[in-house]
């Protein structure tokens, strides 16, 4: 076993709703090894992998060892493997037909105190429908929870929709909305960056910061994934959830302590602040783009329109840039540039912080203007933080020369005996734990479909088609001018 310095949570009942699914086997079962691997998981915890199709207990442990040989991206540990077998279930059935339900009874009876974790590794469209049927099994209880994958409704309309209908069963604060982002170690190490550390904590602002740049590139397309994606785009798939999520803990204020709820108050007061793009605004403010056909590390790949499943008339975005206003105190006249998009160079997602130049500038005679200090936070993949700064370039010349210097941070380095657990680890973990603080609340979901529902809106009203660009590129031409109007460029 590992060595593990986390809390183990209680007794769970962690029902997989969607077990052989593309999500569970991709990422939820490697998880849950390995916080078994780890000793995080309590010795009652047991887990009911649960999926429509017939399948014997045998070939359902087959599922497991396959989804591990397929993803888990280390050598299987066989005792962690036994162990971890023994703990699972599996248990077929329709969603959607109460009927099936009436087998948990006679499983939870053998420890009916096991608390009761519900993921929905499922379509959305079916998350109220699995509540009801709970509720109609009286399988809910006060300390039951639900675990809601991503997407949450395609626009605020349909994400009240799912929001409500699960609301009927189940209270706030038994209700997990996952978004990824928020479980990488990087995007938790944010808040300890900006409130541990008095360096920064007094100078994150508009007095001292000029702009920031939130990029998450992707190298990956689409990868077969037409139907969901292609009603999506890159505003739903991406800017509602992660980049939203990761803006607000950049841009708010210091919240009371730690819980869930002091963190999500201040986040949400962010989303509540962002400028409106609408169509008075979106031609300065916001870039869609479509990649075409081009070159990924030297080999070729297909445009958005020649994927496998593909229909010649979408005007899908798979790029977006926006230059975000937040109109509070703090950041008054702060831009934030997002962008993200698929089919770019390389898998690269970091937040760059550009600090305002020194008020004078005593080096002029050199630099007619000096470079300026930025603090750059790498989410993936190389994790680390970086300072850029300038120094004085050692040697006797009568005039000072500098130069730019980083002072280089990289995880891999820093914490060489510590492995780096993925996302939905420390999820899974604090969901069981029953800790909401890594979720999100429903006001926020809420809010950030509103905000991207005005650009979406705006979007479908210009009959503008996304501008295109070709794959293995940092997005189409219009994204640059995006931000060179304002007199900044982009961090490459
Ligand atoms: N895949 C990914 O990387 C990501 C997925 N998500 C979200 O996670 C959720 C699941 O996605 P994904 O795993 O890709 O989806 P899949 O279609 O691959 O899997 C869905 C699972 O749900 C089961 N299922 C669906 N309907 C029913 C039903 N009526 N009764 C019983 N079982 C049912 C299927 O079982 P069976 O095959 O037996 O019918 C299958 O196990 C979605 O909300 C998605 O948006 C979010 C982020 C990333
Ligand atoms: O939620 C999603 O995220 C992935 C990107 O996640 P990352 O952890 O690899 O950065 C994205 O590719 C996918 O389209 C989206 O649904």
């Amino acid at each position: 076993m590992t060595h593990f310095t986390g809390s183990v949570a209680k007794p769970c009942d962690f029902v997989l709703f969607g077990t052989v699914g593309d999500l569970a086997r991709r990422k939820l079962i490697p998880s849950l090894y390995q916080l078994d691997k780890a000793g995080l998981l309590h010795s009652g915890t047991r887990i009911f992998g649960v999926a429509r199709r017939e399948m014997s207990q045998e070939e359902y442990q087959q599922v497991i060892r396959s989804s591990l040989g397929e993803f888990l991206k280390e050598e299987v540990d066989k005792d962690t493997l036994t162990r971890l077998l023994a703990r699972c279930t599996y248990v077929a059935m329709d969603f959607t037909q109460p009927e099936g339900y009436e087998q948990f009874h006679a499983l939870r009876q053998a420890q009916p105190d096991n608390v009761m974790v519900n993921y929905f590794a499922t379509p959305p469209s079916i998350y109220g429908v699995i509540c009801r049927c709970l509720k109609t099994a009286g399988l809910i209880e006060p300390a039951t929870r639900v675990v809601l994958e991503k997407p949450i409704g395609h626009d605020l309309e349909s994400s009240r929709v799912i929001n409500d209908q699960v609301a009927e069963f189940f209270a706030e604060n038994q209700i997990y909305r996952i978004d990824h982002y928020l479980g990488k170690e990087t995007v938790q190490n944010l808040v300890a960056l900006r409130f541990a550390n008095s360096l920064f904590a007094s100078k994150w602002d508009n007095r001292t910061i000029d702009h920031v740049q939130i990029t998450v590139a992707e190298e990956v397309g689409i990868e077969g994934r037409w139907d969901y994606f292609d009603k999506a785009g890159q505003m739903r798939d991406m800017i509602q959830n992660h980049l939203l999520q990761v803006l607000s803990l950049v841009a708010m204020d210091p919240p009371v302590n730690l819980d869930a709820d002091s963190i999500r108050d201040e986040k949400v007061k962010v989303l509540k602040s962002l400028r409106p793009i609408d169509s008075n605004n979106v031609f300065e403010t916001a870039v869609r783009g479509q990649y075409s056909a081009g070159f990924l590390k030297g080999s070729p790949v297909p445009g958005y329109l020649e994927e496998e499943g593909a229909n010649l008339d979408s005007d899908t975005e798979t790029f977006a840039a926006l230059r975000v206003d937040i109109d509070n105190w703090r950041w008054s006249g702060v831009p934030f540039y997002l962008r993200t998009g698929k089919r770019m160079p390389y898998k690269c997602s970091e937040i760059v912080v550009h600090f305002k130049n020194p008020p004078h500038n005593l080096y002029r005679g050199s630099y007619r203007q000096l470079p300026p200090n930025k603090l750059t936070i790498r989410l993936q993949p190389h994790e680390g933080v970086e300072i850029q700064m300038m120094n004085k370039v050692p040697g006797l010349d009568e005039t000072q020369r500098l130069q730019t210097t980083k002072l280089d941070l990289s995880f891999s380095d820093t914490f060489k005996n510590e492995r780096v657990a993925d996302a939905y680890e420390r999820l899974l973990l604090e969901c069981m734990l029953g800790n909401q603080s890594l979720f999100v609340r429903r006001d926020e979901v809420e809010q950030a479909w509103k905000w991207c529902d005005s650009i979406l809106a705006a979007w479908a009203g210009s009959h503008e088609p996304p501008k295109a660009y070709p794959a293995g590129t940092w997005g189409p031409v219009a994204s640059v001018a995006l931000i060179t109007r304002d007199g900044r460029s982009w961090d490459e």
